[in-house]
């Protein structure tokens, strides 16, 4: 049986990272991925996302300046934009493989723990001094009849012909994107949401103020709904739903949720503990047992499942299992964000947490269109600042067109604790931007 410094299970962003990592080290490493090589961001994520982003951005931005200097607002022609979104990524998970297969050996088939040292694909049998874990999550399945005429996010960002009716089931970040992104090149879109608001983890006021702008340009939500059941009624499919009537639409896609793989791994052949939330592990990223580790989407822990976080995690590992660190994880600001139309973008201390605590905490809000604006731009952006006692900026969030550059500007300086006196010695923006309004926010 072939022996290996690191078994990795899984060649998402958390494992591609700890294998660059590893092999600076000459550590003799075997990777194996069931799907994609390269896992969920750049093949059926982020990347393919931010790819159709681009052209979905420009035609809404055109469509607000119609009638303020652009004649007429641009027409998106998604399979056009489709054909070229895959020739772009339609070599992307071969490359991924020749680069991870530079530095290690690879297997492209399921991986499972036979015990705790050993792993078996594709019928053969590896041993590890230390097995990571690192195999992401997929959508969540719903568990209602009918639930096989769904879609998910993959088909969408693969979708070749724009359907006319779309149904999105979930509120998330998923469901606010893609259907932003279909409603913009033309679909008709109903979201249903199973509570009273949409993006839970992200300010109130301003997700429901994403609402509102969404609803205005034909996006329809409704609340406190869930679907009951599906049928397929010739090419269209009746969606019943607790409450309302059924609707008929032409395609459902089920953006509820992403659900951890752990199930095909056979943990328990190696006694590791693990929860429906995914594969339990310690401040040290390490599971239940010696010398095996998970990293990524596929871990429990309460942390948002992003592309930075799982790399902040490989990073993390390699230097305690490589370099000696001993100290548990501590994790850096996080900024996150909604690539909708406007986006929502928010980092470090969220207003709604902190709105009764006005001892310890003061908010304020900054209308960001004030001053520099475009030719048009009439939507109002609006940064929400939370200040700590000593006047240090602990929390953003904001809703505008830019919101997620925006809120980048903010990470280092709530992370590096940097006060007006220190930016105004050392920083100078380009003007005019959001970044020359800076120094007036800080104190
Ligand atoms: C539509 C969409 C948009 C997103 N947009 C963003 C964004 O804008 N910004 C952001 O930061 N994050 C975004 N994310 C989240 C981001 O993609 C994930 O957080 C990131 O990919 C997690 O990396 P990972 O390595 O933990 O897992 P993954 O990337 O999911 O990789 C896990 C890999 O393990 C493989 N695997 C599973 N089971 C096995 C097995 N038994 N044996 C072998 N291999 C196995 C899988 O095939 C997969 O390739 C998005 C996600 C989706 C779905
Ligand atoms: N811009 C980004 O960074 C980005 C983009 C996409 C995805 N992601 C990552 O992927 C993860 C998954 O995204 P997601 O949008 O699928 O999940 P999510 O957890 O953000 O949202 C799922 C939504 O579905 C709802 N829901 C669940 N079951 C339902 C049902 N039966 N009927 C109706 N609604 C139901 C939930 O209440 C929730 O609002 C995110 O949490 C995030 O970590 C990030």
């Amino acid at each position: 049986m072939k022996k290996y410094d690191y078994i990795i299970l899984g060649t998402g962003p958390a494992a591609y990272q700890l294998i660059k990592l590893l092999a600076t080290q000459h550590k003799s490493i075997l990777a194996i991925e069931s799907g994609l090589f390269g896992g969920t961001c750049p093949n059926v994520g982020c990347e393919p996302k931010i790819y159709l982003d681009g052209a979905v951005q420009a035609a809404l931005l055109s469509k607000q300046l119609e009638g303020h200097g652009i004649e007429q607002a641009a027409t998106m022609n998604w399979s056009q934009l489709m054909k070229e979104k895959k020739e772009r990524f339609a070599s992307w998970a071969n490359e991924t493989r020749k680069n991870i297969s530079k530095v290690c050996d690879v297997i492209n088939g399921s991986a499972h723990f036979i015990d705790r040292q050993t792993i078996e694909a594709n019928r053969h049998y590896f041993q590890g001094n230390k097995i990571i874990i690192a195999t992401g999550r997929r959508p969540h399945e719903l568990s209602i009849p009918g639930a096989k005429f769904v879609h998910d996010s993959s088909d969408v960002l693969s979708l070749n012909k724009l359907p006319e009716h779309v149904t999105f089931i979930g509120g998330g970040y998923i469901a606010m994107e893609l259907a932003t992104f279909l409603a913009a090149a033309g679909s008709q879109v109903t979201i249903l949401v199973r509570g009273d608001r949409v993006l839970r983890h992200f300010y109130q006021k301003y997700s429901r103020e994403l609402v509102v702008k969404m609803k205005e340009r034909g996006i329809q939500f409704k609340f406190e709904t869930e679907p009951t059941r599906i049928t397929q009624l010739s090419d269209k499919y009746v969606v019943e739903l607790n409450q309302d009537g059924p609707m008929v639409t032409d395609y459902v896609v089920n953006a509820s949720g992403r659900t951890p793989n752990i199930e095909k791994l056979d943990l328990s052949a190696a006694q590791i503990d693990y929860s429906t939330r995914g594969i339990d592990v310690d401040r040290h990223l390490q599971t239940n047992v010696n010398n095996i580790y998970a990293i990524g989407d596929v871990t429990s822990q309460d942390i948002p499942n992003l592309t930075p976080v799982a790399e902040f995690q490989a990073q993390y590992l390699f230097n305690s299992l490589e370099n000696g660190f001993t100290q548990p994880i501590n994790y850096p600001v996080i900024g996150t964000g909604v690539f909708a139309f406007p986006q929502l973008a928010q980092a470090g201390i969220n207003p709604d947490s902190v709105l009764e605590d006005g001892d310890n905490f003061e908010i304020k809000e900054y209308e960001l269109s004030q001053s520099s604006l475009y030719a048009g731009q009439k939507e109002k952006g609006l940064l929400t600042v939370v200040y700590d006692k000593a006047n240090y900026i602990v929390g953003v969030s904001e809703i505008s067109t830019s919101a997620i550059n925006d809120i980048n500007y903010f990470i280092p300086i709530i992370g590096l604790r940097i006060n007006k006196n220190e930016w105004h010695r050392n920083v100078l923006q380009i003007y005019p931007a959001l970044a020359d309004k800076i120094e007036g926010i800080l104190r």
